[in-house]
Parts: C-alpha cells; sequence; structure tokens
C-alpha cells in the first residue's frame, strides 16, 4: 500500500483555496478535490455577481435624484435587464477565472469528483481510496429550497441560477429577507421590476436593534411590497405563480426563493468519524482551531455554519491549513464579528449587537442621518447608526446600523472595537468635514452624555457646536 498524503482538502471554494495556501507552504503530499463547478461560490454565484447586480440597480435608482439636483432628462433613462445580466455574466466569467488559476498548476493534486469520508484518514474519491494522515473539509453550502416547490422548474430561482437568466420578470417574488433576500429584493426592485417580498420573521438582515429594523423595513417598503412575519405558500395559478402568506396574495412570474443556505454535509460520511453528530449530522467544530474533537479532521468555511461570510471562510480555511500538517493545533483569536448586507443604506453589524448586549451595563448613542449635512449634500441622507458602549468603561463594545456607506463606518467601528477602544477614545481622534463620519461622531457624542466627562484637556470633550452644517 502506498505511503499516505499528508492531507486532503475537500473543496475548493474561499475555504479549500486558503487552506491550500497554507498546505502548499509545508507539503507537496496533498490533493484537493472538488465536486461540480470550480471558481468558488463567491465569485461564482454569491459575492461578486450579486454586487454586481446591486452596483447596476443602484446606478439606475439613482435617476430619482436628479431633478432636485437641477439634472434634467432622467425620464429618458430606461434599464435593459438582459444586458445587466450580460455584464453580471462577464464580470463573473473574469473573477472565476482568476479563482480557477490558484488550482491551475496542481497537476494531479487537483481532482474534479466527490469525497465521501470512510473515516477520519480514508477518503474514496469517486470509486478511489486515498489514505491520508488529516482531511480538510471545506464543502460550503447551498440555497435551500422546500422539495415541493422544485415543481415550478425554471420559474423556481435561486442565487445558483438567477444570474444565469436571459432576463427577469416582469413580476418577482423573492421569500425570504435575510442579507440574500433583502440585498436581491432591493437590486430588483431598482431594475424596474415588480418585486413582492415575503418572510416568515419580522427582523430583516439579521439586524436586532428593533428600532432599526423598523426604519429599514419602512424604507423597503417604499420600494417594493413586503410582508412579514407569516411563511409563503405557493401554488399554480392561470397567469403564473400564486405567493400567499397570511391574507396576502401576488402573482408572479418568477420566485427567487432565498430562505437560507443549507451546508454540504449531506452524503459526506461524517458518520465514520465516531464523534456525536446533531440532529443536522453535524459534528462539534472548535471555533479557534476548526478541529473535530481530537481527530486529524478539520471542517471550515460555510460547512460548519458557525459563521457564513467570506473572510471567515478564508480565515477558517487558513487555520485548518496549519492546523491540519501541525503536530499539536494552534488556538487562533478570532476576529471582531463584522457583517455588510448591501443594500442601500447599507446594514452592518459589528462586535456584539444589541441582542447580544446586558442592557443595564450598556449605553447606547445614536445619529439619524436624515439630518446629516453630507449625506444632505448627496441626497443620501436616510437611514440611523447606534452604538453600543459598555457603561462603566465607555468602551465600544457594537454597533447596528442602516446607513449611507455603512460597510466604510462598519470597518472604522471595527477597528475601534478590536483595540478595545473607549468613546473618549474614538471623539480623540480626527474626523474630517464635510464627511458620514462626522455622523458616527455625532452617535459617539451622544453616547459620551450618558458616560462619566472625559478631562477638560482632552480634545474628545470638544462638543458639538449646534450647527448642522458644520458638524
Ligand atoms: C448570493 C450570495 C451573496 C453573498 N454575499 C456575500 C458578501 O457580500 N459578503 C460575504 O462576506 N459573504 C457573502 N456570501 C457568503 C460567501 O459567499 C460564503 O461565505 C463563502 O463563499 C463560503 O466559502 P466556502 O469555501 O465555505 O464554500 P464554497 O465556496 O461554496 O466552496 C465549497 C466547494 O466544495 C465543493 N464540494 C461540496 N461537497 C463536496 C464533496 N463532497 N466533495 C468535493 N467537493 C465538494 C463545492 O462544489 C464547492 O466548490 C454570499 C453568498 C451568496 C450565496
Ligand atoms: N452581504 C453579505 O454579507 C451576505 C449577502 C448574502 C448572503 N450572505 C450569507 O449567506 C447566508 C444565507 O443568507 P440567506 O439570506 O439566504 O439566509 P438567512 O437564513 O439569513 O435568511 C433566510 C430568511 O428566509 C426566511 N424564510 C425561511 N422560510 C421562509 C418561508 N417559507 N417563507 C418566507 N420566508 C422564509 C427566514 O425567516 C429568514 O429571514 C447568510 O447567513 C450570510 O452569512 C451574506
Amino acid at each position: 500500500m502506498s505511503q499516505p498524503l499528508d492531507t486532503i482538502i475537500i473543496g475548493a471554494g474561499t475555504a479549500g483555496l486558503a487552506a491550500l495556501r497554507e498546505v502548499r507552504k509545508r507539503t507537496d503530499r496533498y490533493i484537493i478535490v472538488n465536486d461540480g463547478p470550480w471558481g468558488t461560490t463567491c465569485a461564482r454565484v454569491g459575492c461578486m455577481p450579486s454586487k454586481t447586480l446591486i452596483e447596476a440597480a443602484n446606478a439606475f435608482h439613482r435617476r430619482h435624484a436628479f431633478e432636485e439636483f437641477g439634472l434634467r432628462g432622467a425620464d429618458q433613462l430606461s434599464v435593459d435587464i438582459p444586458a445587466v445580466l450580460q455584464r453580471v455574466r462577464a464580470l463573473r466569467d473574469d473573477f472565476v477565472a482568476g479563482a480557477i488559476k490558484a488550482t491551475d498548476d496542481l497537476g494531479t493534486a487537483r481532482i474534479a469528483g466527490h469525497a465521501t469520508l470512510l473515516g477520519p484518514r480514508t477518503v474514496d474519491i469517486d470509486g478511489t481510496q486515498y489514505t491520508t494522515k488529516s482531511i480538510i473539509i471545506a464543502t460550503g453550502s447551498r440555497p435551500s429550497v422546500p422539495e415541493e416547490w422544485l415543481a415550478f422548474g425554471d420559474r423556481m430561482l435561486t442565487t445558483d441560477t438567477l444570474f444565469e437568466q436571459p432576463t427577469l420578470g416582469p413580476r418577482i417574488a423573492v421569500i425570504g429577507m435575510g442579507p440574500i433576500g433583502v440585498e436581491l429584493s432591493q437590486a430588483l426592485a431598482r431594475l424596474g421590476l415588480q418585486v413582492a417580498a415575503f418572510t416568515t420573521g419580522d427582523t430583516l438582515a439579521g439586524l436586532s436593534d428593533p428600532a432599526l429594523n423598523a426604519e429599514l423595513t419602512a424604507l423597503l417598503k417604499k420600494e417594493m411590497v413586503l410582508h412579514t412575519s407569516a411563511p409563503a405558500e405557493l401554488r399554480e395559478v392561470a397567469g403564473g405563480i400564486e405567493v400567499s402568506s397570511g391574507g396576502n396574495r401576488v402573482v408572479v412570474d418568477q420566485v427567487v426563493a432565498a430562505m437560507g443556505r443549507v451546508p454540504n454535509i449531506q452524503y459526506l460520511g461524517l458518520e465514520t468519524l465516531g464523534v456525536p453528530l446533531d440532529k443536522r449530522g453535524m459534528p462539534t467544530v472548535d471555533p479557534q482551531t476548526q478541529q473535530i474533537g481530537d481527530l486529524p479532521v478539520f471542517l471550515a468555511g460555510d460547512a460548519n455554519t458557525h459563521t457564513p461570510l467570506l473572510h471567515e471562510a478564508a480565515d477558517e480555511g487558513h487555520i485548518a491549513g496549519m492546523n491540519a500538517l501541525a503536530d499539536t493545533p494552534t488556538r487562533f483569536k478570532r476576529r471582531t464579528p463584522m457583517g455588510i448586507v448591501f443594500c442601500d443604506p447599507n446594514i452592518a453589524t459589528v462586535g456584539q449587537r444589541l441582542a447580544d448586549m446586558d442592557r443595564d451595563q450598556t449605553v447606547t448613542g445614536t445619529v439619524n442621518y436624515g439630518n446629516q449635512g453630507r449625506a444632505r449634500t448627496a441626497q443620501r441622507n436616510q437611514g440611523r447608526l447606534y452604538i453600543y458602549a459598555d457603561k462603566a468603561t465607555g468602551r465600544i463594545r457594537g454597533a447596528e446600523m442602516c446607513a449611507p456607506d455603512g460597510e466604510h463606518l462598519a470597518h472604522v467601528l471595527a477597528l475601534a472595537i478590536h483595540q478595545k477602544l473607549t468613546v473618549h477614545d474614538v471623539l480623540g481622534m480626527p474626523f474630517y468635514h464635510p464627511t458620514l463620519e462626522e455622523g458616527l461622531r455625532t452617535a459617539l457624542r451622544d453616547a459620551a452624555r450618558r458616560l462619566p466627562d472625559a478631562r477638560d484637556s482632552d480634545l474628545a470633550a470638544c462638543h458639538p457646536i449646534g450647527v448642522a452644517a458644520l458638524e
């Protein structure tokens, strides 16, 4: 029998490629196996095509601001949906080609096929057995669609198929208002389609602050039909698919299921590992080592469902790649949590969300971007930002926002939280005028009012002038 490999990476998505980078530094006795298309979920059907679609939608939507700017002729603009989708695919192809290059030079170490575990040191790939000292599972996730909805055939879309369509609509329902549903429903509505969105819960896109959630709900309702708090049901009727939810009904041409994603752990042979599995069939995975129990098996990326985001998948692949070849796994400190949803205004959560906070120990500071100077100049004055800080120490613990350029504000706050800065520490730092970041300062000043004063000698105590145009 031939010598065992040092490791087998299962899945060539973001987590698998990050693991590969580390593995290649340490050994050439490895293989990477991928079932289905190469090029990663992010580049093929995820982050990148969705953001490309959103950019086109927001560019077209901007025409509603033109008249007030004094720009005439906006009513002459029209959207060419097939051309929009063609650009999405062209750019997507380019991103995918880049991702595929990462495994181009691997020769026989790159295998296309379905991997199944036969134990913690054996993997079957389409009938061939490989023995190995370690295994990195990075099999990702796929859209969840109720079995019976598949009967609607090619009118039942998911993010796996949406971007492949030659055209869309004109009537389209989006089921589920997590990050995917919120991003896509707004983009499709902004491209001029008649969008009706449905979701079982009443919180959208992972927000936990009820005031912010109410504000986002109201903003989205200006752009689409939105029904919350009841599951959607579908049935075939004359002229289309009827979507009903509570007492609400709408007939559409296509349905986008954005009802969550399921980890690709079925038929993977996890039961051969000899560790307990939960009712989804998932073993316990240590989030600091990615290790399953004390086995030489590591589970990284969306497949473990911990935090299904791109930067987390990359980190987990990195951790798994290093630990799979180490004598003793290293425990990694994970980054400050951050989630951004690319609707407009952006939704973002950083550090602890309101739901995670001990309210008695927390002060909150807020800014209403409706009145914020720079946001008003750009006609982007919508939304709000909340900062949560520790009452005793003033340390910033978290933030939730639905704010213009929230993606950038979230990064500033993530740096502050990661560095354990207080409200006064950040207030002592420079804020340029006129910027959207000054709104962040307004929220910090609001929190500071509920904290013991900063020292008089400290510029953190520099108060607002009270003139909207100057701050
Ligand atoms: C529409 C959409 C938008 C998104 N937008 C964002 C965003 O803006 N920001 C963000 O941070 N995240 C976003 N995400 C999430 C992000 O794309 C994922 O977190 C990330 O791609 C997960 O990477 P992964 O390596 O875990 O999985 P994947 O990239 O899915 O890779 C898993 C690979 O494993 C293969 N595989 C599965 N089973 C087997 C098997 N048995 N044998 C061999 N191979 C197998 C699969 O075919 C696949 O190639 C978005 C996701 C979607 C769907
Ligand atoms: N910008 C980003 O970072 C980004 C963007 C897209 C996706 N993602 C990642 O992808 C993951 C999956 O996103 P998602 O939005 O598909 O999942 P999700 O689980 O966050 O949301 C699914 C939504 O569907 C609703 N739902 C389920 N069944 C329903 C039914 N029968 N009728 C009506 N509503 C129903 C749920 O209430 C929920 O709100 C996210 O957790 C996120 O990590 C991230």
